[in-house]
């Protein structure tokens, strides 16, 4: 067995309490083998200083759409409907495999910075992501999505069964890092006919499904209008609110949605910054807890936020969780946290988001020696209001360190960004003549 020792750090437990303590990794198995002081612990293998530092489970973007790192700052200041119909479909028709690949490259490098060890993605070109998932040691649940409005009947079925096809192909892939789901776009984007054939088949295939619900009033009233049903009633009837699936954003759900959610454990992904730039709204997060519903936490796509940092994220959920409830309580410091961790890495059925015997291995630590995380009164507190992505100095995942010292071990920086910068430009470029 090979083993890694995290050492000399204070240790963010999963009842939320912090205790200096270290963290011994099973390499092998990629998992915690045991959380206790130096001396209880026997030598490992390898050792990673966390001296001055903060462990914390390795963060898990719940919700995104990595290679959208290539439209980052492309197209700002719109509503979603208008982004995506006149400025982002446009250029994503123009994306090639290698585009593709190269996006989320960059996007996994910023995530890797950022402490982030696990991610749910939906997009196209989806064997591309999987090698990028692959070679950059990542744990994720990866998707193609599906959209059928607008296109002809050949067309909208190739759509369904390409996300079967790569849900079956690659779920396990990379020693089992990587996991799948199938994909509808949306309630509004994806035919009626389609998810009544289609669904069964998932529900045959074992996998999960994940899907935009619920984002803006623009998409739940035609179906209130249509159907004289609630978008996540009518998804229950069409059999998409397993304990396994997850919806992403939840904005505009009423009491009854949010009964439905706690009732079938559908989790539901939050995407605050996301929905604060689209001005989607205010989803009511706290509610949402209050009732048992399991919330985890999303960036959505980099050309809708603009970043991947799931710190700013947290701060982002906490700041307009209170504003929605007009309650400086709600959604509190813990709450954040624990969406970030845990409550993501259930949603996406990961064992991860916990330090404790028998998790994955998948751990972030944090220098907490910034002038900005001084004095350390409450480091939950510090977690969810005031560290940054670029305060992590080690990213781990499935026992594996991705960056050590701020290093990324794991692929060139330059050459990614560089790469990227290249094909973001030409894209833009193709899609503009
Ligand atoms: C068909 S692959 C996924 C698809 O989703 C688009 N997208 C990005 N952000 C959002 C959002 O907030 N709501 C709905 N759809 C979104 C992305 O551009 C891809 O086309
Ligand atoms: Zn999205």
């Amino acid at each position: 067995m090979t083993t890694l020792r995290i050492a000399g750090g204070q240790v963010l437990r999963p009842d939320m309490t912090v205790e200096e303590t270290d963290v011994l990794v099973d390499q092998d198995e990629g998992e915690i083998l045991a959380v206790g002081p130096a001396d209880d612990l026997p030598e490992a293998d390898e050792t990673l200083d966390a001296d001055d530092g903060l462990v914390i489970p390795g963060l898990v973007n719940a919700h995104c759409h990595a290679a959208m790192t290539l439209l980052r700052g492309y197209a700002d200041d719109k509503p979603l409907e208008s982004w995506l119909r006149e400025d982002i479909w446009p250029v994503e028709a123009e994306l090639t495999p290698e585009d593709v690949r190269a996006g989320t490259e960059l996007g996994l490098l910023e995530m890797i910075q950022s402490g982030t060890t696990g991610f749910a993605d939906m997009y196209f070109h989806v064997e591309k992501v999987v090698e990028a998932v692959e070679d950059a040691g990542l744990r994720a649940r990866l998707g193609h999505g599906i959209v059928t409005i607008g296109r002809d009947e050949a067309a909208a079925r190739e759509d369904f069964e390409t996300s079967l096809e790569i849900a079956a192909e690659f779920d396990g892939a990379a020693d089992g890092r990587i996991s799948t789901a199938v994909m509808p776009h949306s309630l509004t984007t994806v035919g009626e006919e389609y998810l009544e054939e289609y669904i069964p088949q998932t529900r045959e295939l074992g996998v999960p499904l994940h899907y935009h619900a619920n984002e803006t009033e623009d998409e739940v009233s035609p179906i209130v209008d249509e159907r004289k049903e609630r978008p996540l009633s009518y998804a229950r009837d069409m059999d998409m609110t397993d304990v396994s699936d997850f919806v992403a954003h939840g904005v505009h759900v009423n009491e009854t949605e949010i009964e439905l959610l706690a009732e079938t454990g559908t989790g539901v992904i939050h995407c605050p910054a996301s929905n604060m730039k689209l001005a989607s709204g205010m989803a009511p997060i706290q509610a949402m807890l209050d009732a048992g519903v399991t919330v985890g936490l999303g960036t959505d796509g980099t050309a809708s936020n603009n970043d991947l940092d799931m710190f700013g994220e947290m701060r982002d959920a906490a700041m307009l969780g209170k504003l929605a409830s007009n309650d400086a309580s709600a959604v509190d410091a813990e709450s954040v946290v624990r969406m970030a961790t845990e409550g993501s890495a259930t949603a996406l059925g990961f064992n991860s988001g916990r330090i404790e015997e028998g998790a994955n291995a998948d751990l972030a630590v944090l220098d907490l020696s910034a002038s900005h995380l001084t004095p350390r009164h409450d480091l939950v507190s510090h977690l969810a209001y005031a560290a940054r992505g670029s305060d992590v100095i080690h990213t781990i995942c499935d026992g594996n360190v991705l960056m050590a010292d701020k290093e990324v071990l794991i692929m060139d920086e330059r050459s990614v960004r560089k790469k990227a910068e290249k094909r973001a430009k030409d894209a833009i470029e193709r899609a503009s003549n």
